[in-house]
């Protein structure tokens, strides 16, 4: 079987985690949440005392922490010098703060080169999800997909519930980190001129995994 780059963007919420490691799992691919390695460089500059609001001090300090990320889609993994970082890097300050870190153009030339070294090392293929990687990490990639979804169906699902007292704060939250993350000048949240948009708001996510798997299927057969 041929090797296959898929690149999956797209705003919070709208599924590209859930999606990338059914796929990948699915289509015996590797798997690599980009988000996650934001998330834990943030991570290193919180527990390190770095002010993540001083762009700077960010860039300095930026090749410091060791990333490895484990891209079995069956299991995710993500250390910072050696540490687990999975639950960590989920708190709500490493949410607040993620955006003004990744948008720190020293932090964005590392960590893309780590994605793509992490790509090529992918001997099957892998599916790699994130903001920026059909527009700068691979735009090379063989698919591209870009999901959306409206504000109020990702924010039940990032609060988990359709009706929480939590919904209102949680969109606001996500709102604000969309406009944060597309309005940056290095390679904001954008769709690659020649990505699919998928807009998931009406699907379930077995749907949404469905109709990436088919999109590979049909790249394969094209290319064979
Ligand atoms: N199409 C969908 N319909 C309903 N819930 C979904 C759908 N896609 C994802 N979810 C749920 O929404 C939440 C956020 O999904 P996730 O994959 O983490 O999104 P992202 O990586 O884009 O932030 C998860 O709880 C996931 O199970
Ligand atoms: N390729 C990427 C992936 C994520 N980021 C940044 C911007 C995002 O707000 C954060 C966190 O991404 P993550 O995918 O974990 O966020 P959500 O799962 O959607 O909450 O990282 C980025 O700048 N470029």
């Amino acid at each position: 079987m041929e090797s296959v780059i898929v690149a999956i963007d797209g705003p919070s919420g709208t599924g590209k985690s859930s999606t990338s490691k059914a796929v990948a799992a699915k289509l015996g691919l590797s798997y690599l949440d980009t988000g996650a390695q934001y998330r834990a460089i943030t991570w290193w500059m919180i527990s390190n005392g770095v002010d993540v609001t001083d762009a700077e001090a960010v860039a300095n300090a930026a090749s410091k922490p060791v990333i490895v990320s484990g891209t079995d889609p069956a299991r995710p993994t993500i250390t910072v010098d050696g540490a687990d970082a999975s639950g960590p890097i989920r708190t709500e300050e490493v949410t607040s703060k993620v955006s003004a870190v990744s948008a720190v153009p020293e932090v964005r030339s590392l960590i893309t080169e780590l994605q793509r070294s992490i790509a090529r090392g992918a001997e099957t293929g892998i599916v790699v999800e994130g903001r920026d990687i059909g527009t700068t990490v691979l735009p090379d990639a063989d698919l591209k997909i870009f999901l959306t979804a409206s504000p109020e169906a990702r924010a039940a699902r990032r609060s988990g519930e359709l009706k929480g007292v939590d919904v209102h704060a949680t969109k606001e939250a996500l709102i604000k980190r969309d406009a944060a993350d597309s309005s940056r000048k290095t390679s904001p949240l954008a769709k690659a001129g020649d990505a699919v948009e998928v807009d998931t708001t009406e699907l379930t996510l077995d749907q949404v995994i469905e109709c990436v798997v088919t999109l590979v299927e049909e790249k394969r057969a094209a290319v064979k």
